[in-house]
């Protein structure tokens, strides 16, 4: 069984007895690992309400990689949340027959260990992809953007890249298309009978029990302080920001004056895969299949969002529906098919956008690029402490709070530039909490990201992942391409078109072009980092480097 989500402490209030022996339970178990209470922290009974960077909620633990005996490892097919239980952890493990990798025999990748959320209707994974020669993806794409600026000037990619995946790994429920209008409606229960915006406020201020079965009117959202909530706060749309597989997100305006915090919020609008949306059938396999991964995905990213608070890292502020953070399975227990609860989560806005298209569109001067970095190690450095493992460190998932203009005219005044946070990491909907010395199984990331590890299809240590993610990042900060791409040859050999991003990243098959012949100081952490995981550096070792020390010891975020 999942083990109880913190979050369930919080609404202590709404308990029934079944929930308070739970409840006790899990203080126990909390007491024995020195956590403190949620409910403490809400109450700010704890010193990490203050947010900062070296204030952490739960008793450090030292990123290193534990050394499990391999009985001890997870059967390969379990699904994700047998991970975390552990009378599966001692089952005798099947014959894992990892094959050799030889160059040009793509055949040889290992098969995929699990895949969580994930369309039946897309390629599972970019090496089943490669298997089936099915790859038809555009050349020079990077998940679900192209990589633009990051590519080698002068050099025409369609003329020298073969093409590589655009599809993550795994762990993905169906990157969905525009929803049809049919089914978006049945998302939100537009209300449409009052006339002016205003009326509309008015109403649901004068009342705030309505605007629960309310929901969405049009243009306007009500949603919950996750600190405070019993008075509902109303926001307006002011347009799109972003678009992601299972997310569309939007800018939206407080039209409370009370909270200057929530004045602008960025809010995230989970789009639901089809076989969901279009199912009329709750009960098929498929479909409540699909229903426990789409709902394991987002209360897990819920469940974290709720509990860290770390400056460099996305706030979750609010949320439309307070089941998706007091319930246990906020969709199950109310999936009647094709019908399912909106869920909004009212986050921190960062109006610079995705570091991928700021670094795609800018030549980013070399302070900045240390500055960012230096804020992501400090932010996964907290994670990590904490206890979990992000599993989705991308450029895409690293936000920029505020435009590039303003932040290079920042210069100008260095106190301002040091005292405020320029990075929000985000995106935790492939996160986990693990245990101290606990190993993951389900191969998931973003395909140019993911670590040689998780390729090969053995359990892993999800922090060291992270780290070689982290490795990635800044090498593709530094040389504007990403590491384990083709290398930019005019005429690439037969051989270099058979190599795939997994061949590449499973020999660890990647060098410095640009800095090639220059001492710099974060080659050494890149090398740390993109190398073998017994060897590889931990977050502290990044956050110990000279390049990294240089920066954060200037900094005065709070
Ligand atoms: N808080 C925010 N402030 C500004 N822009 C944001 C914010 N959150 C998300 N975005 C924009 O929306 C895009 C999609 O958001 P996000 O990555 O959270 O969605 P997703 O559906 O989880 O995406 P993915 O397909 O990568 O998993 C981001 O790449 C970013 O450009």
């Amino acid at each position: 069984m999942r083990p109880l989500p913190a979050k369930f402490f919080f609404f202590g209030k709404y308990f029934n007895l079944e929930a308070v022996e739970r409840r006790r339970a899990q203080t126990k178990k909390r007491a024995s690992l020195n956590k403190p209470h949620l409910v403490d922290r809400i109450l700010g009974k704890s010193s990490t309400m203050s947010g900062r960077s070296d204030v952490h909620l739960f008793k450090n633990s030292q990123a290193q990689a534990p050394k499990l005996p391999q009985q001890e490892f997870s059967p390969p097919d379990m699904p994700e949340d047998a991970e975390s239980n552990p009378s599966n952890k001692t089952r005798t493990p099947p014959t894992l027959t990892i094959g050799r990798f030889t160059e040009g025999d793509v055949q040889m990748l290992p098969t995929p260990m699990v895949y969580t959320p994930c369309s039946p209707g897309i390629p599972r994974s970019p090496i089943e992809h490669v298997i089936d020669g099915n790859n038809k993806t555009p050349v020079g794409r990077v998940g679900k953007k192209s990589y633009g600026a990051l590519e080698l000037k002068g050099v025409d990619p369609q003329q020298v890249l073969p093409p590589v995946s655009s599809a993550r790994i795994t762990s993905e429920y169906a990157p969905q298309s525009a929803l049809s209008a049919a089914a978006a409606s049945t998302l939100s229960q537009r209300v449409t009978s009052l006339s002016g915006v205003e009326d509309k406020l008015e109403a649901i201020q004068e009342n705030p029990s309505i605007s629960a079965s309310m929901g969405e009117i049009e243009d306007v959202l009500t949603g919950y302080e996750l600190a405070d909530s019993e008075q509902p706060l109303v926001w307006k749309k002011v347009r799109q920001i972003g678009s992601g597989n299972f997310s569309d997100v939007y800018l939206y305006e407080s039209l409370d004056q009370t909270r200057p915090y929530l004045k602008q919020v960025a809010v995230k609008h989970v789009k639901y895969p089809d076989t969901l949306v279009m199912s009329s059938s709750p009960k098929s396999p498929k479909v409540r299949e699909m229903l426990s991964r789409v709902e394991s995905s987002l209360t897990r990213e819920l469940d974290v969002l709720a509990l860290i608070s770390h400056p460099c890292i996305i706030k979750l502020y609010a949320i439309n529906d307070l089941a998706f953070i007091k319930e246990k399975r906020p969709l199950s227990s109310r999936f009647l098919g094709g019908s399912l609860p909106a869920c909004d989560m009212f986050m921190s806005y960062c109006a610079g956008g995705d570091l991928f298209d700021v670094a795609s569109k800018n030549k980013l001067p070399e302070w900045l690029i240390r500055r960012i970095f230096t804020e992501l190690t400090m932010a996964v450095k907290y994670l990590h402490e904490n206890l979990v493992v992000h599993r989705d460190l991308k450029l895409e998932n690293i936000l920029i709070r505020f435009p590039i203009e303003q932040i290079l005219a920042m210069q100008d005044s260095p106190q301002v530039l040091l005292s405020q946070h320029l990075v929000e990491l985000t995106d935790f909907g492939l996160c986990r909490r693990i245990e101290d010395n606990e190993m993951c199984t389900t191969r998931c990331g973003s395909e140019d990201y993911v670590s040689p590890e998780i390729l090969m299809g053995v359990p892993y240590d999800g922090r060291l992942s992270d780290c070689w993610a982290m490795g990635v990042i800044l090498y593709s900060l530094l040389e504007e391409r990403l590491p384990f791409d083709p290398l930019p040859s005019i005429v690439p050999s037969s051989r270099q078109r058979r190599r795939t991003t997994a061949h590449r990243i499973s020999c660890y098959e990647w060098r410095w072009l640009k800095l090639a012949n220059e001492d710099h100081l974060a080659k050494t952490i890149v090398s740390n980092c993109l190398t073998r995981k017994n060897v590889r550096w931990n977050i502290n070792q990044v956050y110990e480097s000279e390049y990294v020390q240089g920066m954060a010891a200037t900094l005065n975020i709070a």
